[in-house]
Parts: structure tokens; C-alpha cells; sequence
């Protein structure tokens, strides 16, 4: 029987409040409106985005909300006008949208999307500035403009990747998020050069994408700085060639680094969320022209500093959303690249779990062992 145009009752991992467990649940998922797109996921992966979120950190934070950013599904129905994909279509939906249209996108300087921000940041859809979910009821607010944990979500039509039918989407479902942000961080907003040195900070699955990333370049040096050591093992594999704990070292990490670098490195990447490991990111940077990208998302409240001398003398401070990726246009090209084996994937999932199972999915992010838990949602 036909769900389009039908309010769909289904399953779905609701966050009802920050620091609880999420509880699994039948939701109502309304049709999509003009604009809009109805997903049914198949695959989504938690991130640490999530996490935070979720721990009451994010300024933007609502709940009751369905939260998840990192998924793969089939598209089930469309809203009036939508034209750029139809049901059957396999889509990657994207926390950053991409209008095509409005100042940002045609700026060429930047991946954001400006069209439809407004509403996402506070959990409803652009059209009617309501949510398309409910439980018995009550309203339950969207996250990043994806909710994927969830068997059925509405999303933006601007914020839907189109992607090759034949990649599989337990394993494309990672292209919504991580990688990219680590591989595009590297490519795009540092624009790292063959010979550079780098250093990383974090070795999860950003950091690895970013040392992915910079193996790619021709970096010479990959320096990784992580406080647990058996991050250090798996990350030669992304193409890290050196290691350094912190807890190793009396003195300020940077100070380390800048003895190791002659000076400092080229390139460094900040991929963990921690003010004061972001001022030792951009203070490790070589005087003149050594450039940090934050890509750590950090806690509401919590603020960056250095000394202004740090930039007088040429160091450069930037941060990447996405990796600067346009979202509509460059996953499916990220797709067409692990088909083509030029890009890793798989090697990120350490976990597969079932939807019910989300609870101990989160507490697998946080054992420290886990770099992307898939979830199998509906296959
Ligand atoms: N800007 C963007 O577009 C995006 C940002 N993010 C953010 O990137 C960050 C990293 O994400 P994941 O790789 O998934 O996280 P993760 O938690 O898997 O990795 C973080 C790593 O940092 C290490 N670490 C923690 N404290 C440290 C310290 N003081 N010094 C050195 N290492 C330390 C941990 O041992 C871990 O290996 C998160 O803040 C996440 O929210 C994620 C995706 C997109
Ligand atoms: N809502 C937070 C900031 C969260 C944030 O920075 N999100 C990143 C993506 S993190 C993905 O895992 C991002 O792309 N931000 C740009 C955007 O348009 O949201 C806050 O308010 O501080
Ligand atoms: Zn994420
Ligand atoms: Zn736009």
C-alpha cells in the first residue's frame, strides 16, 4: 500500500531530554511539503556531533528532537516542485544545504548555505517553520536539518546528495559527515601542499580523515598528537608517520612540536573540540605562514584565545564546516571516489548495531574503541 501523501507511524530514537538515554519509539512523520523530501534511512552513523548535542553542549539544542547527520536512505515521496530526485533514488541527506542560489552559494568562497539555516538551527522546516515529526501528539523538533535516527525523516530538498544507485549505503551512509570534513578540511580550506609538514590533534575519525587527506596532498611529515596511545597503531594506517602523546611531555605541546618541526609545521588541524588544544594547534604553526584549521565542534560558552602577536607575525586561524564541501555537489564525487577505490570507507566502521540498539552505540563513541558505529536501520 501507498504511503504517499500519508502520515507514516514508525520507529525512531528520540532524545526527549539532554543526558538521557534515547528512547526508541513509534513517531508520525508527515508527508513532505512543497520543497521537501521524505527519506526512508537505511543506514545511519553516530558522530560525536551527536554526542555533544545530546550532553546539552550545543547552543542550538533542542529537545524533544531526533537527532543523527551521518546516514544513507531511499527516497520514499516528494513535495510539489521537487524535481532533482524522485522515490527510488538513493540519497546521502546533508546538514549543509546547497541552494544554489542565495548569497553564500553563489559567492564561490564558501560551502554555506544560507537559504534554509534559519530554520534548521531551531528544529522545523523552512515551508511552515513546523516539524513534520510528532509522538501521540506531541511536536518532536528536527537536528541539523537530517534527523536520521530515524526509519523515516523529512529534509529539505536543497539538503539532498543524489548518489550512484550502486554504492552500498551501509558504507556511503560515513560520506554524510567525517570523512569529508577531514578530507576536505585538508583539500579545501587548508589547500595543503606536497612536502608540507602536519600536525593533527585527535586521532578519531576526523583526525584520520584529515591524515587521509594529507597522505593524498603529498605531505611530508603527518604528525598525529592524541592522549590515548592506542589511537596511534590505526592511525599509521590513514598515513600518519609520527605520533606524540601530550601526556608524554613537561612542556606545552606546541613548544614540542616546534623543536620537531624547525620551527613549527605548515599545516595543523584541530580535530577534537578543546579550546585550549586549539591555541596549541595554531601556537605549533610555522612564524610567517603556518596555517590551524579548527574543525572541533566546542561547548556552549566556551571561547578561543592567543596572544595577537601569534597572527601578527603570520600565523593564520581558519575553520572548515564540511570540510568547505558544497554538499549537493561534492558527495556525490566523494561517492564516485570510493567506488573507485581512491577514497577510504570502510576501514572507518569498527561497529554495526541495529536502531534498537542506539543506546549502546553512544556508549561505544565514548569507550575510546569505536571510530564509526553504523546503525542498520531498515535493510
Ligand atoms: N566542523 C565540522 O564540520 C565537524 C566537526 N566535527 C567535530 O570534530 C571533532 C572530532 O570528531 P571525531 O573524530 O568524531 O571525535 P573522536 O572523539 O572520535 O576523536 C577525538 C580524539 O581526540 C582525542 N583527544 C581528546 N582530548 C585530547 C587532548 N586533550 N589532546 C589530544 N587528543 C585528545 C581522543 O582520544 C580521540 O582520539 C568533534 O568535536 C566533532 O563534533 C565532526 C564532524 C564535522
Ligand atoms: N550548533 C553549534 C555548532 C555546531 C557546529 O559547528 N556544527 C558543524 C558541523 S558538526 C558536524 O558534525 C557545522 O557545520 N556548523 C556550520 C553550521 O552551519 O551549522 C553551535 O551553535 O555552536
Ligand atoms: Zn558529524
Ligand atoms: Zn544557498
Amino acid at each position: 500500500m501507498s504511503t504517499i501523501g500519508k502520515v507514516i507511524t514508525c520507529k525512531a530514537a528520540v532524545a526527549w531530554e539532554a543526558q538521557k538515554p534515547l528512547i526508541v519509539q513509534d513517531v508520525q512523520v508527515d508527508p513532505p511539503q512543497a520543497g521537501e523530501v521524505r527519506i526512508k534511512i537505511t543506514h545511519t552513523a553516530l558522530c560525536h556531533t551527536d554526542s555533544y548535542t545530546l550532553d546539552g553542549k550545543d547552543p542550538e539544542g533542542l529537545f524533544p528532537c531526533i537527532l543523527g547527520h551521518e546516514a544513507a536512505g531511499i527516497v520514499e515521496s516528494v513535495g510539489e516542485g521537487v524535481t532533482e530526485v524522485q522515490a527510488g533514488d538513493h540519497v546521502i541527506p546533508c546538514y549543509q544545504a546547497e541552494c544554489k542560489e542565495c548569497k553564500f552559494c553563489k559567492s564561490g568562497k564558501t560551502n554555506l548555505c544560507g537559504k534554509i539555516r534559519s530554520a534548521t538551527g531551531v528544529g522545523v522546516m523552512f515551508n511552515d517553520r513546523k516539524s513534520r515529526f510528532s509522538a501521540n501528539g506531541k511536536t518532536i523538533y528536527h537536528f541539523m536539518g537530517t534527523s536520521t535516527f530515524s526509519e523515516y525523516t523529512v529534509v529539505h530538498a536543497i539538503s539532498v546528495a543524489k548518489v550512484n544507485p550502486e554504492a552500498p549505503l551501509d558504507k556511503i551512509c560515513l560520506l554524510g559527515c567525517g570523512i569529508p570534513t577531514g578530507l576536505g578540511a585538508v583539500w579545501n580550506t587548508a589547500k595543503v601542499e606536497k612536502g608540507s609538514n602536519v600536525a593533527i590533534f585527535g586521532l578519531g575519525t576526523v583526525g584520520l580523515a584529515v591524515a587521509e587527506g594529507a597522505k593524498a596532498a603529498g605531505a611530508s611529515r603527518i604528525i598525529g598528537v592524541d592522549i590515548d596511545p592506542t589511537k596511534f597503531n590505526q592511525a599509521k594506517e590513514f598515513g600518519v608517520t609520527e605520533f606524540i602523546n601530550p601526556k608524554d611531555h613537561k612542556k606545552p605541546i606546541q613548544e614540542v612540536i616546534v623543536e620537531a618541526t624547525d620551527g613549527g609545521v605548515d599545516y595543523s588541524f584541530e580535530c577534537i573540540g578543546n579550546v585550549s588544544v586549539m591555541r596549541s594547534a595554531l601556537e605549533c604553526c610555522h612564524k610567517g605562514w603556518g596555517t590551524s584549521v579548527i574543525i572541533g565542534v566546542a561547548a556552549s560558552g566556551q571561547e578561543i584565545s592567543t596572544r595577537p602577536f601569534q597572527l601578527v607575525t603570520g600565523r593564520v586561524w581558519k575553520g572548515t564546516a564540511f570540510g568547505g564541501f558544497k554538499s549537493r555537489s561534492g558527495v556525490p564525487e566523494l561517492v564516485e571516489k570510493y567506488l573507485k577505490k581512491e577514497i577510504k570507507v570502510d576501514e572507518y566502521i569498527t561497529h554495526n548495531l541495529k536502531l534498537s540498539e542506539i543506546n549502546d552505540a553512544f556508549d561505544l563513541l565514548h569507550s575510546g574503541k569505536c571510530l564509526r558505529c553504523v546503525l542498520h536501520v531498515s535493510d
